[in-house]
């Protein structure tokens, strides 16, 4: 089209063909002077528009460069850093690194907390979807030569497309699969690298994903550490991996650890390679360099170098375990040293726990001991939440164990959402979730509880050791198996609803048929369909009540009242949720001055704890507040939804639940004043709702000026 018009312009300065008059030759002569002439100025015009397009993109590139990198301190030496000046950090260029000079590390790569660009929320001027589109790109040669294609042909159809923005300029597509440079693959004959490349990249979204995709909405990570060692497949793990954490537009810098300054001279020079361009600060630096007292923070660190990717025999594990009684000072060392550069609201840090080995492997016990030294080596370095997970890689006998380690103890509750959070969570977060071959919402939901293999390991472990009571008797003895077969089930059939005998103003109870022996489930059958508010949505409903004014006089609002009213809390992962019966069992009554015969068994009563204490006697504890706990993790919902009794219980009688833990930790107080008032003849919450519904709005009103006795304001009641 350029060229036809080009052709025109030049067309009216000649004569027209009319004025023809000449021998046919010299007029042939002449259309073809007219096409020349044509040619020469589109081809003008056309440079022209490169230059002019090249030159815009260039300032374009460097006023996005500079706006994200404003706060980014200089990396010095002993870095091999993306920015091969770091004063003036050019935009759009392939990255070289390698020439950096050999002076000692004396400056953070990474800005301190307060000057950094890392509240985490997008920056006005900084990196937007596009820009990041257009400024991180990783491709490998083959990815840049077919892009240099696609370039020139979209130039040739569009001469302007060069000039219009940056992302016009440079956007390239994120990976489809996983670039592979040349190294040790190429020994490989053709299926084998297939399979290599599969096996490799199934690893890497694995460890990648599931950390990244469930940091807190606002503590996304930003900036992340890399540790290998300098097995054969360094190379690949690490291109893979950077591909996986530039998926996510919140990652503003990546550090490489590596052995040696000359092994990172190495490794940069075959990331460099694949960095064509990028607004993300990658640098590199020696292990050796690493310590303490270097002021530094990352939000992930992915401590890769214990993973054995490719299976290898079993003989190098013998070796490994001979070393095994060196390496504890070291992890525990390492562990401290990361623990104290992580970001403390979201800092988590991702290794490796070898094998997992058959239970009754000859060599299984000697490596559960080292796998739990690891996690000892992660709980005595102040890490606060730990879970584990196995991935299974194609050709090994056995899975590969990765543990994630988070030093804030609320961080859990992110890993342990429902599948529409995650993949909530996936299409918002990465730049482009199709791009992943193996990860995604259904596999997070298989990862988000330990498996039973290491809940059972745990405890064989354990069982072993002279733990105290609290361990072995919550986490590790029948009672944690799920519910158990020889315990008696009492069925909802042997149980009815009449008029609580707990006081005029207690309403209805639930009273039983027959004899109830002690340590008897009530009602299995039905506890185990109750409705559980999961953390996200009961924060979603607090949140409601204390942001919208009127909610309480909303329809939406009997869920809450329902919850309020009927249900008891838990904060199975320090987070609080919810959990109401389906069935009549939500009709039990509260047992007053200890009179309660199902629930929590307790010395103190709402009359007797001493709410000077401050917390929740341990008895009455939802959680458990250890560091590691895969088998509480796994049946945490047996405990939300079983109902037990701790005395006989006559033909007759009226069931009474303890509620003084129905509040949980965070509202304990709260729930023991309201218990005492109950207990004391005032109308309970329930009574209140249906005297206001059935008498009208004066006693409505009258009792919304009682007490708030719930927490999230039910006033109005
Ligand atoms: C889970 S419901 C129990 C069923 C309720 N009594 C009914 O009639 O629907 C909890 C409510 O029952 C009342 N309640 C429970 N135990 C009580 C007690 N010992 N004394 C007075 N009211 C009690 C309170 O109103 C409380 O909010």
């Amino acid at each position: 089209m350029l060229t036809a018009a080009t052709a025109l312009a030049v067309q009216e300065k000649l004569p027209k063909a009319d004025d023809d008059n000449g021998s046919p030759i010299e007029n042939k002569m002449k259309w073809q002077y007219l096409w020349i002439c044509s040619e020469v100025a589109s081809y003008r015009f056309f440079l022209l528009n490169i230059l002019f397009g090249s030159i815009l993109c260039f300032w374009m590139g460097r006023i996005v460069v500079s706006e994200t990198s404003a706060s980014f301190s200089i990396p010095s030496s002993n870095v091999q850093s993306s920015f091969s000046d770091p004063q003036q950090q050019p935009p759009q260029i392939v990255v070289s690194v390698g020439t950096s000079q050999a002076v000692s590390w004396n400056s953070s790569p990474f800005p301190p907390e307060s000057q950094s660009n890392l509240q985490r929320q997008p920056q006005a001027g900084g990196p937007s979807l596009n820009r990041w589109i257009s400024n991180v790109i990783v491709v490998g040669e083959e990815g840049r030569d077919q892009e240099a294609s696609r370039l020139d042909d979209e130039s040739d159809s569009t001469s302007t497309a060069a000039t219009t923005t940056t992302a016009d300029c440079l956007r390239l597509p994120l990976p489809q699969n996983l670039f592979v440079p040349e190294t040790s693959f190429q020994l490989l004959d053709q299926k084998e690298q297939g399979l290599a490349a599969s096996r490799i990249q199934y690893f890497q979204e694995l460890v990648v994903h599931p950390v990244l995709m469930t940091m807190k909405e606002d503590h996304q990570a930003e900036r992340i550490a890399i540790v290998l060692d300098d097995g054969i497949t360094k190379k690949e793990l690490l291109t893979g991996l950077v591909q996986q954490i530039l998926n996510y537009p919140s990652i503003r810098h990546i550090l490489v650890v590596d052995d040696s300054p000359k092994d990172c001279k190495d490794t940069w020079i075959d990331l460099s390679q694949l960095v064509v361009s990028t607004s993300v600060a990658m640098e590199c630096v020696s292990k050796e360099s690493l310590s303490s007292s270097l002021s530094f923070q990352v939000d992930v660190v992915f401590l890769l170098d214990d993973c054995n990717v490719f299976d290898r025999d079993d003989d190098d594990d013998d070796d490994d375990d001979a070393q095994a009684g060196g390496r504890e000072d070291d992890l525990e060392e390492s562990m401290r040293l990361w623990f104290q550069h992580l970001s403390p609201e979201s800092g988590s840090l991702v290794t490796c726990l070898g094998e997992t080995l058959p239970l009754h492997h000859p060599r299984a016990s000697l490596h559960h001991k080292e796998r739990l030294e690891k996690i000892d080596a992660l709980e005595d370095a102040d890490f606060q939440r730990i879970v584990e997970y196995d991935i299974r890689l194609a050709q090994s006998r056995y899975a590969q164990s990765i543990v994630v380690a988070w030093k804030n103890e609320t961080s859990l509750a992110q890993w342990r959402m429902n599948e529409a959070h995650y993949v909530l969570r996936m299409h918002s977060r990465l730049v482009d979730p199709s791009s992943l071959s193996w990860f995604d919402s259904a596999t997070m939901v298989s990862l988000k509880y330990p498996s039973k293999h290491s809940a059972l390991r745990f405890c064989q472990w354990t069982g072993n050791l002279d733990l105290d009571d609290d361990l072995s008797e919550h986490l590790c003895t029948e009672e944690g198996h799920g519910y158990d077969p020889y315990i008696r089930n009492i069925p909802v059939d042997d149980l009815y609803v009449g008029k609580s005998q707990a006081g005029d103003h207690a309403g209805r109870g639930v009273f039983t048929k027959v004899d109830i022996p002690t340590s008897s489930y009530l009602a299995l059958e039905t506890t185990v369909h109750s409705i559980i508010y999961e953390w996200p949505t009961t924060e979603l409903y607090n949140d409601m009540q204390d942001s919208i004014p009127d909610v309480a006089n909303t329809k939406g609002n009997i869920i809450f009242v329902f919850a309020e009213a009927y249900g008891y809390a838990q904060e199975p992962w320090n987070m609080a949720q919810d959990t109401v019966m389906s069935h009549l069992l939500n009709f039990v009554n509260h047992g007053c001055n200890g009179t309660a015969n199902t629930g929590d068994f307790t010395n103190v009563t709402e009359f007797t704890v001493d709410l000077d204490l401050g917390e929740i006697p341990d008895v009455l504890q939802t959680k458990v507040d250890i560091p590691y706990a895969p088998h509480f993790d796994r049946d945490h919902v047996k405990f939300d939804t079983m109902t037990r009794t701790f005395r006989p219980i006559a033909a007759g009688e009226e069931i009474y639940d303890n509620y003084m833990s129905f509040g949980g930790e965070s509202h304990f107080q709260e729930m023991v004043e309201t218990l005492r008032q109950e207990c004391s003849g005032s109308f309970g919450m329930v009574e209140k709702y249906q005297m206001g519904r059935k008498v009208g709005s004066e006693i409505h009103t009258a009792n919304a000026s009682l007490s708030n006795m719930f927490r999230g304001g039910t006033d109005e009641l």
